[in-house]
């Protein structure tokens, strides 16, 4: 079956040749997209959905949520809001209503959360494990998330729980948390931060990870400066996450950690050494009244920027990938389309699917070009400029994830 999408008023591909176009159209052939070009030029197919002028975008890559989980958190938001800092103990808290959840709950939860990003714009999303923090606990979480997410993500170092050395428990994730988590998870993160996982036990886990073969991350430089960013940097993870306090080196290395990219790379094709992302989570800055991370000087400085939504029952509970990208033009300095940017081709680049294989059926996501996954977002606007200039307005007209419409 193909699908014609005719009269969109502005198709932002987030691709590098293909740019920003007007009077477009795009056809989808099954789960890829088989043509795009003017509206005047469409070839036919099977049925035609008239955009009627508004803009189309790649859908939101997600690239840092944590959905599997039970339970929430707004007697600490409260007291946040009344004064109280941010700190990782609460973490704690949702464990204790995970760990009570039935494996049913436990997905239907996840599930639900999954299609409350996908009715508003995202299309590919990866979540973490983190809510368990014992090896039947991790393993279950993952396993879940595996028939939730597109990509899992192994966060057994997200706090040492109470009643164990934290030395005890950064082998127990490093050994047989990490076997039980492996057949799910193709990725792996450690909180590196003052009351999570020092230096040290960061670096246990991320060699371990690495060395079972998994792809890493880092939540790092959150609640204060640290080694987050330069562990992230030295152990070629895929992305760094949170940010907000950074030492002049710290961009330095991310920014040096690209130097062997290619160019046409950031085009959405892709060759070269990898660097590490920086992702920035706009709403959990604000949950948590941090200073905003600095994007717009992470950016300049010429670090591969994502945003992601950090959805997350103590930081970040949001799902809206709109708000984070309004908070990053409004707040944080960047452009409309900066900020579109990071929020599909960056979530991309920070999960290494921004580019295609079409041999494998591996597509690229994150963009819009012949060949890469169908998964794109129509707004009820004719320009993405209004995801910031109508802030907090559900601008969702329509969502197509791998070929299908969902929205
Ligand atoms: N900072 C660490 N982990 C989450 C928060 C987890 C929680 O507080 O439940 C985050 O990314 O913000
Ligand atoms: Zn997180």
């Amino acid at each position: 079956m193909s699908e014609l999408i005719s009269n969109i008023g502005e198709l932002m591909t987030q691709d590098g040749e293909l740019g920003t176009l007007r009077d477009a159209a795009v056809v989808l052939e099954g789960e890829r997209i088989a043509w795009i070009g003017p509206t005047a030029q469409a070839p036919a197919a099977d049925t035609r959905t008239d955009a009627q002028g508004r803009a189309v975008l790649p859908g939101w890559v997600d690239s840092h949520t944590h959905l599997i989980f039970a339970g929430d958190r707004t007697a600490e938001f409260e007291a946040r809001m009344a004064g109280e800092s941010y700190s990782a103990g609460g973490i704690a808290v949702t464990v204790g209503a995970t760990r009570s959840a039935s494996d049913y709950d436990l997905t239907r939860l996840g599930l639900g959360r999954l299609a409350e990003a996908v009715s508003q714009g995202t299309t590919y999303l990866e979540t973490k494990t983190g809510y368990g923090l014992d090896v039947e606990q991790e393993g279950r979480s993952a396993r879940i998330a595996s028939t939730v997410a597109d990509e899992v993500t192994y966060l057994g170092a997200h706090l040492v729980p109470a009643g164990i050395d934290a030395d005890d428990y950064t082998a127990l994730v490093c050994g047989d948390m990490l076997d039980a988590v492996r057949p799910y998870a193709a990725w792996a993160d450690v909180f590196c931060e003052t009351g999570a996982f020092t230096p040290e036990q960061s670096r246990e886990v991320l060699t371990a990870c690495r060395d079972a073969g998994l792809g890493l991350r880092v939540h790092g430089n959150q609640l204060g400066p640290g080694a987050g960013v330069a562990l992230a940097v030295e152990f070629g993870a895929a992305s760094v996450d949170h940010v907000n306090f950074l030492a002049d080196d710290d961009v330095a290395r991310l920014a040096q950690s690209w130097s062997g990219w290619d160019a046409a790379a950031l085009a959405g094709r892709g060759a070269g050494q990898r660097g590490t992302v920086a992702t920035v989570l706009p709403a959990c800055d604000l949950s948590t009244r941090a200073p905003l991370a600095p994007a717009r000087m992470l950016l300049d400085a010429g670090v591969a920027l994502a945003i992601a939504s950090n959805c997350n029952p103590g930081t970040s509970y949001t799902s809206s990938m709109a708000f984070c990208v309004a908070t990053a033009v409004l707040q944080m300095g960047l452009s409309v389309h900066e900020a579109v940017r990071a929020a599909t081709y960056g979530g991309a680049l920070a999960l290494g699917r921004e580019s295609g294989l079409d041999e494998d059926g591996a597509r690229a996501v994150g963009t819009l070009a012949v060949g890469h996954r169908a998964d794109l977002h129509m707004l009820k606007a004719p320009s993405a400029t209004h995801l910031a200039y109508r802030p907090g307005v559900p601008l969702t007209a329509g969502v197509w994830r791998e070929g299908v419409r969902k929205v």
